[in-house]
C-alpha cells in the first residue's frame, strides 16, 4: 500500500510541483495519472521512491515511512519500487540480461554487477522474466540492437527480475508508434494482473488511460482534481482536469490515423 499524507512538493525556484497530496494505493491496483505538462505527474510518481525529495508531509509504503528512510533501510524500501522510464534507461551496449541483471544489484551490491558474477537463481529470474515479456529469445542480444518497444519491455523484465513489488511507470510509452504502444502497455496490464504488482502509470494520452486504466487519477496545478474508476472519468471529467477541452493530439487514436 502507498499512501500520501499531507504532501506537498516545492522545488528551490518556488513551483509548486505538489500541492497537499492526500491518496491511498492500495495492493495490486493499476492506477494511471493523467494531467497536463507541467501537473506534476513525475512529481508525484518520483516522490514515491524519494528520486524527488517532498518538502512537507510523509509517503508511506506498507505502513512505514520512506520519507524518514536512511541508509540501508531506504536502499530495501527502493529494491521493492521498480522503475520505468520514457527512454527506458538501459546500458546500451551490453547484453539485454546483463540489463536484466542489474535488477538484482539490490540483493548483493555492486561488485557482482562488474564482475558479472550471478549465481544462477537470479539467471534464470532474469531469463524467466524475459520469457514473461515475450523476448527471451533476445537474451544475449546487446540492448541498442532492439527497437524501442523491445527496449521497453527489456526495462519491465528488470523490475521483474527485481522483484519489485510496485512499479512506477513515468510516459512508459511516450517514445514508442502506437502498435509498440499497446503492446507495452499489454505487457504491464498483464503483469499487474498476473504477479498482483501494484502498477502507477502516467500516461499522455487519455484515450490509452481509458483503455487500460481501472482507477484514474488527475492532477491539475500539483492538486488531485479527480480520483475514481475508469468509468466515471468521462469526456466532462477530462476536460475538467485539463482546464480545457481535449486536443486530438492527445489521444492516440488520433495519432494513429495520422491526424
Ligand atoms: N527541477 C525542477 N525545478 C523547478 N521546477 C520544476 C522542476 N521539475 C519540475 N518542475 C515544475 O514542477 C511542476 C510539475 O512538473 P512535473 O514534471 O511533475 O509535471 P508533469 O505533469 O510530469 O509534466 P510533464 O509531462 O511535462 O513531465 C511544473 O511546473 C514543472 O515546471
Amino acid at each position: 500500500m502507498i499512501e500520501f499524507k499531507n504532501v506537498k512538493k516545492v522545488y528551490p525556484n518556488g513551483t509548486v510541483g505538489l500541492d497537499n497530496i492526500n491518496l491511498t494505493i492500495h495492493p495490486g491496483e493499476f492506477v494511471i495519472i493523467v494531467g497536463l505538462s507541467g501537473a506534476g505527474k513525475s512529481t508525484l510518481l518520483r516522490s514515491i521512491n524519494r528520486l524527488h525529495e517532498i518538502s512537507e508531509g510523509e509517503i508511506l509504503i506498507d505502513g512505514e515511512s520512506i520519507t524518514r528512510a536512511k541508509g540501508a533501510e531506504l536502499r530495501r524500501f527502493r529494491r521493492d519500487i521498480g522503475m520505468i522510464f520514457q527512454s527506458f534507461n538501459l546500458v546500451k551496449r551490453v547484453s539485454v540480461i546483463r540489463n536484466v541483471l542489474s535488477g538484482r544489484v539490490g540483493y548483493h551490491g555492486t561488485m557482482r554487477t562488474l564482475l558479472g558474477l550471478w549465481p544462477k537463481r537470479d539467471v534464470e529470474l532474469a531469463l524467466d522474466a524475459l520469457d514473461r515479456v515475450n523476448i527471451k529469445e533476445k537474451a544475449y542480444a546487446r540492448a541498442d540492437e532492439l527497437s524501442g518497444g523491445q527496449q521497453q519491455r527489456v526495462s519491465i523484465a528488470r523490475a521483474l527480475a527485481q522483484e519489485a513489488k510496485i512499479i512506477l511507470a513515468d510516459e512508459p510509452v511516450a517514445s514508442l508508434d502506437p502498435l509498440t504502444t499497446r503492446q507495452v502497455m499489454d505487457d504491464l496490464k498483464r503483469i499487474n494482473r498476473e504477479l498482483g504488482i501494484t502498477t502507477v502509470v502516467n500516461l499522455h494520452f487519455l484515450d490509452l488511460a481509458r483503455e487500460y486504466g481501472t482507477r484514474i487519477i488527475g492532477l491539475r496545478a500539483g492538486k488531485v482534481v479527480f480520483d475514481g474508476p475508469v468509468e466515471q472519468a468521462t469526456d466532462e471529467v477530462f476536460s475538467d482536469i485539463y482546464g480545457r477541452q481535449i486536443k486530438k493530439d492527445e489521444l492516440l487514436g488520433a495519432v494513429e490515423e495520422g491526424v
